[in-house]
């Protein structure tokens, strides 16, 4: 009987429980099981996410699973990152976790690096520096809460703690707290120190691929379950997302396109040098000792925002086609600038943007898609040019996955604004590398290169090539519009 893995990914914008197979091709089918909304809402004054329905989704959709006739299974959770949840001493949350768009650390780099240098904050842990870090977030926390806290735990840990019981910290995920020390691979004392954080309220750190224990015995008499055994995964979702990311060889950049706009390479020596610092790329922990050198880019957020506003009366399918009649780079947008990271109404603010900036104010939904959509690939673009840059090096093929990499129209205009090769899918690449880091620990599949050839022989990937003398100048224009304009995530 081939083993039966399921991966809950939970980004912020939905999850989703897929089952992974290995057939007799050696490929992975990937079925999915459920599907569900997330989001932050109000409540007690910040922008939280409600972990006890997460968790309960999780649930109905093992039950599925069992219904399904699959009665034994491995199951991996990942999750988008810098988010914690406070555990009392009675081992029970004391609050549900605020999201990192809340605004309460909308000034919290300043407070924080006012006597710490960024530079040398930068040294010590080589991440970005975005106000929603966790280090942030912990410096901003409510004081009598922390006191009361006997654990912080990052939300796919949390949810593995309350099914399994047991508590861990898992290095990818704990990465995006920006308090890991490169040179040591642990909490920096004196990070956590200027957070008043004990080193003990971190569950000990391990590394993805490690086996965390069974579902509890009162989960099995509340839900009619597989038995199920939890493995902790790259738990971060870019990080399982890049490993089920089709690579081939050293020339590759990735961009794991939803929410965000995770666009980087994969290496095995962190770059924290004064180029990586000056454009503020990031070495988020991969799995398997590997280092996530990107950037986060605003990404699909904003076409989240702009559906929402239309009261969902249009599939994302439908405001790309709607984009593809309008024409491209009729305005220049900085999309990674702070104000677009939770403004109120995010049509009116792309549109305040092109006044205050005197240009072309898109009004219909085709135009503000393709404002949307024409500004992401000139960013790209922007972006891969100074990965090599910074890198020294030349990434011919950046392949796209993520729910974005079924916007062919993004994925052309991406190719030939950046010059390379674009090869998309899968678009469920965090769930297949949730799946995959599981067949590895299991011993199903080998290691991470023998995975990423069976990824590639398992989905549809589209290829997209520059499409020559296409936009000549555009993206030169836009570089210099941003170099008067950009007031980045910072
Ligand atoms: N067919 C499509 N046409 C246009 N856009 C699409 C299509 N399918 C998905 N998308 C885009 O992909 C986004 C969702 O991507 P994805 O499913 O990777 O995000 P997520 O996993 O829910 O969230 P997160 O990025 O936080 O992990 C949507 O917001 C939408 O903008
Ligand atoms: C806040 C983080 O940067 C965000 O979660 C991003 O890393 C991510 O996980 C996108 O899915
Ligand atoms: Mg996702």
């Amino acid at each position: 009987m081939e083993n039966a893995y399921v991966a809950v990914d939970i980004g912020a914008s939905s999850g989703r429980l897929m089952l992974a197979e290995i057939n007799n091709q050696q490929q992975i089918q990937l079925k999915e099981m459920h599907r569900f909304k997330n989001g932050f809402k109000k409540a007690d004054g910040h922008d939280r996410w409600n972990i006890d329905y997460l968790i309960h989704e999780i649930l109905t959709g093992l039950e599925k699973i069992k219904a399904a006739g699959y009665q034994q299974v491995y199951l991996g959770i990942d999750t988008w990152a810098v988010d914690y949840v406070l555990v009392g001493q009675d081992g029970k949350k004391l609050a549900d976790p605020i999201s990192y768009r809340d605004h309460r650390t909308d000034h919290a780099i300043a407070d924080l690096t006012s006597d710490l240098p960024k530079s040398y904050l930068y040294k010590k842990t080589g991440i970005q520096f975005l106000d929603f870090n966790t280090l942030y977030q912990l410096y901003e926390e409510n004081e009598a809460l922390l006191e009361q806290t006997k654990q912080i735990m990052m939300i796919p840990d949390y949810i593995g703690y309350v099914l399994t019981g047991k508590a861990v910290t898992e290095v990818t995920n704990a990465s995006t707290t920006q308090m890991l020390n490169l040179q040591g691979r642990l909490f920096d004392e004196d990070l956590l120190a200027k957070v008043n954080v004990h080193d003990s309220q971190f569950a000990k750190l391990v590394e993805a691929g490690t086996p965390l224990g069974q579902i509890s015995a009162n989960w099995m008499e509340s839900f009619d379950l597989p038995e199920t055994q939890v493995i902790t995964v790259a738990t971060h979702d870019t990080a399982s997302a890049v490993v089920g990311t089709p690579g081939v060889g050293h020339d590759w950049a990735f961009l794991s396109s939803g929410t965000w706009s995770l666009l980087g390479t994969e290496l095995n020596t962190p770059e924290n040098g004064q180029l990586a610092f000056e454009n503020n790329y990031t070495n988020e922990w991969g799995a398997y000792g590997t280092y996530r050198f990107l950037k986060n880019i605003m990404g699909l957020w904003i076409a989240q925002c702009v559906k929402r506003i239309y009261g969902d009366q249009y599939s994302f399918s439908e405001l790309a086609s709607l984009a593809g009649q309008e024409k491209p780079f009729q305005q220049f947008i900085d999309i990674n600038d702070e104000r677009f990271v939770n403004p109120d109404n995010m049509i009116e603010e792309i549109q305040q943007y092109c006044r205050e900036t005197g240009q072309a104010v898109p009004e219909m939904p085709g135009e503000i898609m393709m404002a949307i959509y024409s500004n992401l690939a000139l960013f790209y673009a922007n972006e891969v040019q100074k990965l090599d840059a910074i890198l020294d090096c030349h990434l011919n093929t950046l392949n796209i996955v993520g729910g974005g990499s079924n916007i062919a129209l993004l994925n052309q205009m991406t190719s030939t604004l950046a010059n390379v090769t674009v090869v998309a899918g899968p678009n469920e690449a965090t769930a297949v590398g949730n799946a995959l880091v599981q067949m590895i620990s299991t011993g199903d599949v080998q290691d991470l290169k023998a995975g990423r050839q069976m990824i590639a022989n398992s989905f549809d990937l589209k290829r997209f090539e520059p499409e020559a003398d296409q936009y000549a100048g555009v993206l030169k224009r836009y570089q210099d519009f941003l170099n008067g304009h950009s007031k980045e995530l910072v």
